[in-house]
């Protein structure tokens, strides 16, 4: 009877712990601890979306600093985009902040799946090893490493952006090891953590910025962690969906024409084999897939940088020449081209193209947060207080258990897709250009890494 008391008590600490840890007053408030903490601020930015992954205020919180904090930005994900729109990327945003290009390594998540590839097929081992390497840690490092020169202390570098951009993903390619938790699920990192890259360097990873409820449904689509249902889940792909282009899609997903947004839902649903009881197709499992296939590792999307280069209105002109003079602009360089070659990229054919909504409006105050949530969360924590009467060992081994968030990683990973052939007659191809041929592989496994409907080159 005791035991199942102990129990009872144990389970209750476990998930008040979880929702607290969950709530966006905890996020920011950790998120703000690691940049106060921080020398170096990186902004990380998923390359197929770099305006949408900025947040006005978060920069403006590091150059309230007056110097003492450094900012740059990280282009990761440069794998999912084509080559001559990173380059573009990189121009644009490099006039105004320091920008580093990446491709996060996945190697340890993927060692597993790859040793049981090999046996199935040639061709999908060798797309593994790819997603395996990292490019742009070296150019990183090399500027971190500048900064750490007559220093006492090891400088501590804080990475900071909205969820699912890699900033887990980083760390683990600087560290060659797994020392964060990475994956698709967006917000998986609930506090702050240090990882030692060497004596010089300390990185700081942090949970993600929460995005502002009063952005646009599309930007709060791809950039917050708010779970989809219903309504708002049909709502959410609608908006990904007007920003694109719908014969991409159709080509993208091996799609015929749909009506709307729900058929869309509909027939993604059944060719993936998400059947409710009845066999009606789950939509709201389908809205799901879709948004971490774009928040994730899997589709390759661009979006173009504005045609004219204007400095935001949240930087000044001090703010901009400060920051890039703070680094190295010829290793800069230097470094970017050595990726720039390495890597390598989607054809501009089998990318998706995407209109950027622009930046991305983060909370990073209380009175940000609207009443509602605040309130909610009062409660909660109001609740947890009551009833929270347990002793210091029962807190420390509900610690220690906390947290299982790979069953997250694994239902995603276990959609299991057979990608048929393109139905020619429904797709209409004509925004393509005349004679370009999308390679569309028709493997059948589908991992968190690589997107085998891209023809890379
Ligand atoms: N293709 C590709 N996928 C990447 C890259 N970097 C990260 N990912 C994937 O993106 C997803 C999110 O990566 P995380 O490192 O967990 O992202 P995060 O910013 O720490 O996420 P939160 O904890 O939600 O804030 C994972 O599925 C990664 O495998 C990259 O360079 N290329």
């Amino acid at each position: 009877m005791r035991d199942e008391k102990k129990s009872k008590k144990k389970q209750k600490l476990k998930s008040n712990q979880e929702s607290s840890k969950n709530s966006k007053k905890h996020f920011y408030q950790e998120l703000r601890k690691v940049i106060e903490a921080s020398d170096i601020v990186l902004e990380v930015l998923d390359a197929r979306d770099p305006l949408g992954c900025r947040c006005p205020q978060i920069e403006q919180l590091v150059n309230q600093s007056n110097g003492k904090k450094k900012l740059m930005l990280i282009l990761n994900k440069i794998d999912l985009v084509p080559k001559e729109n990173l380059e573009k990327w990189l121009t644009y945003l490099n006039k105004e902040l320091p920008t580093v290009a990446f491709k996060s390594s996945m190697q340890l998540k993927d060692k597993t799946v790859q040793q049981k590839k090999h046996t199935k097929r040639h061709g999908v081992y060798t797309e593994l090893t790819r997603s395996s390497l990292c490019f742009g840690s070296e150019c990183l490092l090399k500027l971190l490493q500048e900064h750490s020169t007559g220093k006492e202390k090891a400088i501590q570098v804080g990475l900071v952006g909205f969820p699912n951009v890699g900033k887990s993903s980083i760390i683990n390619s600087l560290k060659e090891m797994r020392a964060c938790n990475v994956g698709p699920e967006r917000g998986l990192t609930k506090s702050m953590q240090i990882v030692h890259i060497d004596k010089t360097i300390k990185m700081l990873d942090s949970p993600c910025i929460i995005a502002a409820p009063s952005n646009s449904a599309l930007i709060l689509a791809l950039r917050s962690t708010t779970d989809f249902d219903g309504e708002n889940s049909v709502n959410s792909i609608d908006a990904i969906l007007k920003h694109c282009s719908k014969q991409q899609i159709m080509l993208h997903y091996n799609m015929p024409d749909y009506r709307n947004t729900l058929e869309f839902l509909t027939l993604l649903a059944r060719k993936r084999g998400m059947l409710k009881k009845g066999g009606l197709a789950d939509t709201e499992g389908a809205a799901a897939l879709f948004i971490s296939d774009w928040t994730g590792a899997r589709v390759s999307y661009h979006s173009r940088p504005p045609a004219t280069w204007n400095l935001p209105p949240h930087l000044s002109d001090q703010d901009a020449v400060a920051a890039l003079q703070q680094f190295n602009t010829q290793d800069l360089e230097e470094g970017n081209r050595s990726t720039i070659k390495d890597n390598k990229y989607p054809s501009p054919a089998s990318s998706i193209l995407f209109q950027s909504p622009g930046f991305t409006d983060g909370i990073t105050e209380d009175q940000d947060l609207p009443e509602e949530v605040l309130e909610q969360e009062n409660i909660e924590g109001s609740e947890d207080e009551e009833e929270d009467n347990f002793t210091e060992d029962e807190r420390n081994e509900g610690e220690s258990d906390f947290e299982d968030m790979e069953a997250e990683n694994d239902r995603i990973k276990n959609d299991k897709t057979t990608i048929e052939k393109l139905d020619a007659k429904n797709a209409n191809m004509e925004i393509l250009p005349t004679g370009t041929q999308v390679d569309i592989d028709k493997t059948a496994d589908m991992d968190d890494a690589y997107d085998f409907n891209t023809d890379y080159i």
